[in-house]
C-alpha cells in the first residue's frame, strides 16, 4: 500500500479538500462568486483559510492512497449533516460517500452551468433534473451545525448569512403559503417539503442569475473547476478503485425507502440504481472505469499514466448520481434541521410563554402576597377600629342607659308631680263643688223654707183677717137685715097706722122717704162688703199657688242634690282609682328624746304635699377602703313631715273613708318598727280610728237629708301569737274563726262581738275599752309596745229610700305590731315568742303583697279578683292569721292604704331603711281595680 500510495500524485497541492469545495459552494451561494478566485492552489488555500477559517490539520494531510487505505469512517461534517439523533450510526458509512459525491457533484455541476443557465429560471424541477447545482453543502453544514468547530471558526458573513437567507426565504414562503402549525410528532406533510424544495430552487435560481450576470467569471471558474475536477475525478476514481465489495455497499447512496421517508415532492432525477456508484467491477473485482484504454492498461495510476485519455463523463455520471443522492440527503437533513429548528422555535416560544407565564405568576404571587399583607394590615386595623368602636359604643350605650334612667326618673317624678297636682286640684275642686253645692242647697233650702213659711204665715193671717172681716160683714149684713125687717115691720105698722092716720100720712110719707134713703145706704153698704171678700179670696188662692210652686222647686232642688251626690260618688271613686288601690303614706314621728342622735332624713320636695324622702345610710367601707355613705331616696304617695299632725294625716285619708261609705272595702294599716308611732297615728285619741268614726257619723248625718240611712256595725279583734282575740267580748276564751263569703265579699269572725254603733259616745267608750284590753308590753324600744296586730272592723250598710240605692262597705283599721330584729330587741321568753310571731306575720304580709303585685291586672282577671278568687298563681293568705283575716281587704277589689312609720333616731336607721324599702315595694304593687261590694 505504501508503494501504491507513493505512486499517487500528491493531493495537497493539486486537489482541494472537501472543505474547500464546501467553502466554494458557500461563497457561491452567498454571492461571493462574483469575486471567485482563479482555481490556483495557492488561492484556494488562501480562500480556505480566509473564508472557512478552518483549523489547520494537526497532522500532515494524507495522500489519497493513504486515505484510500484507511478504513472508512464518517466525516464529522457529513455525519452531522446526515445524523438524526437516533440514526447517526446508520448513516455514518454513507456520509463519506456523500462527502465525496458532493464535492464531485459540485464540480460537475459547475461544468454544466452553462446548460443549466438555460433552464434555471424555468422551474425548480427543471433545474434539478437538468443537473443544476443544488444549494451548497456548506450552507447546509452551517445550518446543521451552527456550533461546530467549523462553523464557529468560520466568518459568519458567509455561511451564516446564507443560512439566514435560506431561513428567511423559507419562513417567508411558509408564511405566504400559510402552512398549518407545526406538529412536532406528526409526519411531515408534503406542502412543507414542497416549500423547502421551492426555497432551494429559488436560491439556485438566484445563483444562476449571478452566473448570467458575470459570464466571464463563470467561464474562468468553470475552467478552474474542470481542472480541479480532473484531479478530483482522478483521485476519486483511484479511491473507488481501492474499494472492496463491502465498502461498495457502504458507498451506496441511501436506499430509496430511506429517502422516501422524506415526502419531498420535488421532482428528482431518475432513480439512482442501487448498484454501486463505482463502475461495474471486472471479473478481477477491481472497479471498471469507462476509460477502457487507461484502465485496461494500468491497474493503478502512476506518474507515467496517461491521464489525458481519461474520460471524465463516466465518473461524472456516477458522481452526478452520488451528488443527487447527497443532495437528497442534504435536503433531508435540511428538512430535519428545519423541522428541528421549528420544533426548537416552537419549544422556545412555548418556553418563553411558560417563562412569561411563570414571571407573570411570580408577579401575581408577589402582588398577592403584597395584597395579602395589605389585607392583613387592613384586617388588623379594622379589628382595632372595631374594638375601639365597640368600646365607644359600649360607653355610649352606658351613657344612653344612664340618661334614660335619669330621664325615666325625671319623667316619673314629673308624672308623680302631675298626678299629685291633679289629685290636689281634683280634691280642691270636689271640695269646692261640694261646699258650693252644700251652701247653695242650704241657701236655697232656707230661702225656700223661709219663703214658704212667710207665704204660709201671710196666707193664714190674711185668711184670718179676711175671715174676721167677713164675719163682721156678715154680722153687719144680718144686723142690717134685722134693721130692715124691723123697719119694714115698723113701716107696716106705720102704714096701718097711716090708714088710721091719714093726716098723719103726709108725715108718714116723709118718714118713709127718709127710711128709703137709709135703706139705700144700707144696701150700698152690703154690696161693698160683699165685693171686698172676693178680692181676699183671690189673693189667698194666688198665695196658695205660689206656695205650691215653691214646694215643687224645693223638690227639684232635692232631686238635683241627690243626682249631684251620685255623681260625686262616681268622681270620688274615679279619683281613688287614679290614686291606685294600694297607696303608701310615709310618716316620720318627731323625736322623743332630744338627746338622741338623729338620722339624716331629708325631704327633697319642700312643698306642702311631699312625696319624697331621702335617708342617708350608715357609713360603710367601700372596696377601696374608703368610708362612704349611701343615700337612699324613696318616693311615696304622700310623705308626712314630723311636724305634721294627725289632723293633716286624716285630711288625706278622709276620701278613703268616704269610699267605705260609698260601698267599697277599705283597709288602712300602719306598718313600722316598734315605737315608730303606729298606735299614735291609728288609735290615739285623735288618731285615724276615732277620727274616721267621727267622720262617718257626720257624713251619715249629712246624707240623711239626701235619703241615705246608714247602719254601722263594729268589731274589734287582735291577732296575738297567731291567735284571734275579741277586744269587745267578755274575755271568755272562745274559739274565733275567720270565714270568707266570696259571693257577698264579706268576712265574718265566729264568736266575735259585733256592735251596732248608734252614736259617737258609744264608739268612744268601745274604743277605750278595746285599747285597754290590747296586748301591750314594755319593750326596749317602746314602753307601751303593742305585741299584737289590732283590727278594727267597721261594716257600713247604707240605703237610700228615695233613690233605692244600697251600699255595703267595710273599713278595716289595722294597727300592726312593731317589726323589730330579734337581736336588737334583746328579748327572751314570751317577748321573744311574740317578736317571732310578729315578724313572721309581717313577713307573710309582705309575701301576700308581693304575690298580688305579680298577679294580672287585666280586665279578664279583674272579674275573678272581684269574686275573691285568686287569679294569680298563688297568694299565700293562709300563711298567717293576719293575712287570712285581711284577705278581702288586701285583694284587688279593695282600697288599701299603708302607713309606713319612721323613727327619726339614728339608732333606728337600719330598721327605718328596711321598713322604707318594704313600703316602696308595696307602693309599686298594682292589684287591679277595686269594685263596689254588692
Ligand atoms: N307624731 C307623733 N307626735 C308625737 N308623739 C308621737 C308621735 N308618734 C309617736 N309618738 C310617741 O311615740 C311613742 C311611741 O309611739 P307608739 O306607741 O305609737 O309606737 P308604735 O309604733 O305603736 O309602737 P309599737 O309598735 O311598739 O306598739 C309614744 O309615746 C307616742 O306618744
Amino acid at each position: 500500500m505504501e508503494n501504491q500510495t507513493s505512486m499517487l500524485p500528491q493531493p495537497a497541492a493539486r486537489s482541494t479538500s472537501s472543505m474547500r469545495f464546501l467553502t466554494d459552494l458557500s461563497e457561491s451561494e452567498s454571492n461571493v462568486r462574483s469575486t471567485m478566485l482563479p482555481p490556483s492552489s495557492a488561492t484556494t488555500a488562501g480562500l480556505k483559510r480566509q473564508s472557512s477559517n478552518l483549523p489547520e490539520p494537526s497532522q500532515k494531510r494524507k495522500t489519497l492512497a493513504e486515505r484510500a487505505a484507511e478504513p472508512l469512517r464518517p466525516s464529522p461534517i457529513m455525519s452531522t449533516l446526515s445524523r438524526p439523533p437516533s440514526t447517526a450510526s446508520q448513516y455514518a458509512p454513507s456520509s463519506t460517500i456523500h462527502y465525496r459525491s458532493s464535492s464531485t457533484a459540485s464540480t460537475l455541476s459547475r461544468t454544466n452551468s452553462a446548460s443549466s443557465r438555460n433552464t434555471s429560471n424555468s422551474s425548480c424541477t427543471g433545474s434539478l433534473t437538468s443537473g443544476i447545482r443544488p444549494p451548497t453543502i456548506n450552507s447546509g453544514m452551517s445550518t446543521a451545525r451552527p456550533k461546530s468547530s467549523y462553523a464557529k471558526d468560520k466568518p459568519l458573513g458567509v455561511g451564516s448569512r446564507s443560512l439566514a437567507n435560506l431561513n428567511a426565504s423559507h419562513e417567508a414562503y411558509t408564511k405566504s403559503k400559510e402552512t398549518p402549525p407545526f406538529r412536532p410528532q406528526g409526519p411531515r406533510n408534503t406542502n412543507s417539503t414542497t416549500s423547502e424544495a421551492s426555497r432551494v430552487c429559488t436560491k439556485w435560481n438566484s445563483m444562476s442569475t449571478l452566473r448570467r450576470a458575470n459570464p466571464q467569471t463563470m467561464r474562468s471558474s468553470a475552467a478552474s473547476i474542470r481542472d480541479r475536477y480532473r484531479d478530483i475525478s482522478l483521485s476519486t476514481g483511484l479511491d473507488q478503485l481501492h474499494l472492496d465489495d463491502d465498502q461498495k455497499d457502504l458507498m451506496l447512496p441511501p436506499k430509496t425507502p430511506t429517502r422516501s421517508q422524506s415526502p419531498s415532492k420535488i421532482p428528482r432525477a431518475s432513480p439512482v440504481p442501487t448498484a454501486p456508484v463505482t463502475p461495474t467491477p471486472n471479473p478481477t473485482g477491481t472497479p471498471q472505469l469507462r476509460h477502457k484504454s487507461t484502465m485496461k492498461a494500468n491497474k493503478f495510476l502512476t506518474s507515467t499514466s496517461n491521464i489525458e485519455n481519461f474520460d471524465p463523463d463516466v465518473p461524472y455520471q456516477d458522481w452526478k448520481r452520488m451528488f443527487d443522492d447527497s443532495r437528497q440527503m442534504f435536503e433531508d437533513a435540511v428538512n430535519k434541521m428545519s423541522n428541528a429548528k421549528e420544533e426548537t422555535n416552537v419549544y422556545k416560544e412555548q418556553l418563553s410563554q411558560v417563562e412569561q407565564e411563570r414571571s407573570s405568576q411570580n408577579e401575581s404571587i408577589i402582588s398577592l402576597k403584597t395584597e395579602n399583607k395589605t389585607l392583613d394590615f387592613r384586617i388588623a386595623t379594622l379589628e382595632k377600629t372595631i374594638r375601639e368602636l365597640k368600646e365607644v359604643h359600649e360607653q355610649r350605650l352606658e351613657d344612653i342607659r344612664n340618661d334614660q334612667q335619669r330621664t325615666i326618673k325625671v319623667v316619673r317624678q314629673e308624672q308623680q308631680e302631675e298626678i299629685e297636682r291633679l289629685k290636689s286640684e281634683h280634691r280642691e275642686e270636689i271640695r269646692s263643688v261640694k261646699q258650693r253645692h252644700s251652701e247653695e242647697l242650704e241657701q236655697e233650702r232656707s230661702l225656700r223654707t223661709r219663703a214658704l213659711s212667710q207665704a204660709s204665715m201671710q196666707g193664714t193671717l190674711e185668711k184670718e183677717r179676711h175671715e174676721m172681716e167677713l164675719s163682721r160683714k156678715d154680722q153687719e149684713v144680718s144686723a142690717m137685715k134685722f134693721e130692715v125687717e124691723r123697719l119694714e115691720t115698723t113701716l107696716q105698722r106705720e102704714q096701718s097706722t097711716n090708714s088710721d092716720l091719714q093726716q098723719s100720712i103726709q108725715n108718714a110719707n116723709n118718714n118713709a122717704s127718709d127710711l128709703d134713703v137709709a135703706r139705700r145706704g144700707l144696701l150700698a153698704k152690703i154690696a161693698y162688703l160683699e165685693s171686698d171678700g172676693k178680692a181676699q179670696s183671690e189673693a189667698y188662692a194666688a198665695m196658695e199657688k205660689r206656695m205650691n210652686e215653691a214646694i215643687a222647686q224645693s223638690w227639684d232642688a232635692e232631686n238635683k242634690l241627690r243626682q249631684e251626690e251620685t255623681t260625686r260618688r262616681k268622681l270620688h271613686n274615679q279619683i281613688q282609682e287614679l290614686k291606685g288601690n294600694i297607696r303608701v303614706f310615709c310618716r316620720v314621728r318627731p323625736t322623743l328624746d332630744v338627746e338622741d342622735e338623729l338620722a339624716n332624713v331629708k325631704y327633697p320636695d319642700e312643698d306642702q304635699d311631699r312625696t319624697e324622702i331621702e335617708v342617708r345610710g350608715v357609713e360603710e367601707k367601700n372596696s377601696l377602703g374608703k368610708d362612704v355613705t349611701k343615700t337612699h331616696p324613696f318616693s311615696f304617695d304622700r310623705v308626712f313631715h314630723q311636724r305634721n299632725s294627725n289632723d293633716d294625716v286624716f285630711d288625706e285619708i278622709e276620701l278613703l273613708i268616704q269610699s267605705a261609705l260609698d260601698g267599697f272595702n277599705v283597709c288602712i294599716f300602719a306598718y313600722g318598727q316598734t315605737g315608730s308611732g303606729k298606735t299614735y297615728t291609728m288609735s290615739s285619741d285623735d288618731g285615724m280610728i276615732p277620727r274616721s268614726l267621727r267622720f262617718i257619723y257626720e257624713t251619715c248625718k249629712s246624707l240623711e237629708g239626701r235619703g241615705w240611712e246608714y247602719t254601722i256595725e263594729g268589731s274589734f279583734v287582735e291577732v296575738y301569737n297567731e291567735e284571734i282575740r275579741d277586744l269587745l267580748g267578755d274575755e271568755s276564751h272562745k274559739k274565733y274563726e275567720v270565714h270568707h263569703d266570696h259571693q257577698k265579699h264579706e268576712t265574718t269572725i265566729t264568736n266575735a262581738t259585733t256592735l251596732t254603733l248608734d252614736n259617737k259616745e258609744q264608739v268612744e267608750s268601745i274604743l277605750s275599752q278595746a285599747m285597754s284590753r290590747r296586748s301591750v308590753a314594755a319593750t326596749k324600744s317602746n314602753e307601751h309596745s303593742s305585741r299584737s296586730h289590732s283590727v278594727f272592723i267597721l261594716k257600713l250598710y247604707g240605703r237610700n229610700d228615695i233613690t233605692g240605692e244600697e251600699s255595703k262597705g267595710t273599713l278595716n283599721l289595722v294597727d300592726l305590731a312593731g317589726s323589730e330584729r330579734i337581736k336588737n330587741a334583746e328579748t327572751s321568753g314570751q317577748r321573744l315568742k311574740e317578736t317571732q310571731s310578729i315578724n313572721k306575720s309581717l313577713s307573710c304580709l309582705g309575701d301576700v303583697i308581693g304575690a298580688l303585685g305579680q298577679g294580672p291586672s287585666t280586665p279578664d282577671t279583674r272579674s275573678s279578683l272581684s269574686n275573691g278568687k285568686d287569679a294569680t298563681a298563688h297568694v299565700p293568705y293562709r300563711n298567717s292569721k293576719l293575712t287570712y283575716l285581711l284577705q278581702m281587704s288586701l285583694g284587688g277589689n279593695c282600697k288599701t292604704l299603708m302607713f309606713v312609720m319612721v323613727a327619726p333616731e339614728k339608732k333606728c336607721l337600719g330598721e327605718t331603711i328596711t321598713s322604707l324599702k318594704f313600703a316602696e315595694k308595696v307602693s309599686r304593687t298594682r292589684v287591679g281595680v277595686a269594685k263596689k261590694v254588692k
